[in-house]
């Protein structure tokens, strides 16, 4: 990927994440041990990245922006920030009820930045949604927030790591709520927009796409189940006829496989734990997730907000770095192809 010249690197707006969690430490960590080609505006408490560096003992520069164009190009060791004042100082590793407008409003602003060209991409460090919960407000996970926030009929949650990537057609819903979810129109308009993103983002021509059944072994002929026979097989020959390269459905538990996958470009799960234990046990601190489908560049880290580890020093920043350079790419992309 070329670099660029310094002027035109994308701006790349990273959200604090959950402060009491590992999103400043993680951001502070990877922008600390390498340059990015990119001018990175953090939407951050200033304070909480101040403390944050003192606990950890990380030697890094913290500036503040007037407005997001005057980001310099990142260097090793700056953290730009546009400041978000929190309500309540944080202690690492306690969650504060008082905060969660703060994390909400980081999100807000990325995502209203990005809808106004101001940002060309926005990376996400976790938030914890229960706390987010308890200020009343119902937040399943930024994939539906942006998805609302960019009045998007319909988004996708992608994770890939180099190996492999696992798409969702249901993404934070009960257990209880998924077999209803699964229908024609949910299965089209997911598979549709995955195909869709596979060329334009990721330039596969034609997407080899695995579709996994609902039930154990696709249902057993019916017999473990019948919305294989009753819906996901019909869709899928439908879509067949509109030209796309969709394998399945099958048993889930052979379909991530080295046989399957080694020569297909994406598998797509019918619910967030089918698909994505399978991807976080292969490349879990190394893989990104991506929201497809919507009008702006959002990718984030593969991990929640591990409470315990906050403050100590013991984070992977590794997925961070990772969602950082994708949405970077993306965002490079994007621009040649607008031109
Ligand atoms: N992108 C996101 O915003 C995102 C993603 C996943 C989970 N979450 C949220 O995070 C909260 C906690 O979720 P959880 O406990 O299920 O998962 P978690 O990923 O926070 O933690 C699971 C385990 O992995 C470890 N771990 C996680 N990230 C790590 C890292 N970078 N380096 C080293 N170890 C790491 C933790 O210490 C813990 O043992 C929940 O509220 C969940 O919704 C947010
Ligand atoms: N499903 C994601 C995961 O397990 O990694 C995570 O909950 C993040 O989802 P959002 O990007 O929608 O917050």
């Amino acid at each position: 990927m070329p670099m660029g010249s310094l002027e035109t690197r994308p701006i790349i707006a990273i959200t604090s994440g959950e402060p009491a969690g590992i999103g400043p430490d993680i951001i502070l960590s990877a922008l600390s041990e390498q340059t990015f080609p990119a001018r990175l505006v953090v939407l951050a408490d200033v304070e909480l990245l101040e403390d944050r560096a003192r606990e950890l003992g990380l030697s890094v520069t913290i500036s503040k922006l007037e407005q997001p164009s005057d980001v310099p190009p990142h260097s090793q060791g700056q953290i730009n920030v546009l400041p978000i004042p929190k309500a309540k100082k944080t202690t690492s590793g306690i969650l504060e009820v008082a905060n969660s407008p703060y994390v909400l409003e980081t999100l807000k602003r990325a995502g209203e930045g990005c809808l106004r060209h101001e940002f060309d991409a926005i990376v996400t460090p976790p938030v914890h949604k229960g706390i987010l919960c308890e200020t009343g407000v119902h937040f399943s996970g930024h994939t539906e927030y942006f998805q609302a926030q960019c009045k998007s009929p319909h988004v996708v949650m992608m994770l890939a790591t180099e190996a492999m990537k696992v798409a969702l057609v249901t993404t934070h819903l009960p257990l209880k709520d998924i077999s209803s979810a699964i229908t024609e129109h949910s299965i089209s308009l997911v598979v549709k927009a995955l195909n869709k993103d596979l060329q334009e983002k990721f330039g596969i021509a034609q997407p080899k796409i695995l579709v996994c059944g609902l039930n154990p072994h696709a249902g057993e002929d019916g017999h473990l189940g019948r919305e294989e026979i009753d819906v996901i097989i019909p869709t899928l020959n439908k879509l067949r006829q509109e030209g796309l390269n969709l394998i399945g459905p099958l048993p889930a538990d052979t379909l991530f496989t080295p046989k399957y996958l080694n020569d297909a470009d994406c598998a797509l799960a019918m619910y967030h734990d089918q698909g994505l234990p399978v991807l976080k046990y292969s490349g879990f601190g190394n893989a990104v997730n991506i929201t497809l489908g919507l009008p702006i560049i959002r990718t984030s880290v593969d991990h929640g907000t591990a409470i315990d580890l906050a403050g100590t020093g013991k984070a992977n920043n590794g997925s961070l770095k990772v969602a950082i350079q994708h949405a970077i790419n993306m965002a490079n992309n994007a621009k040649k192809f607008s031109k």
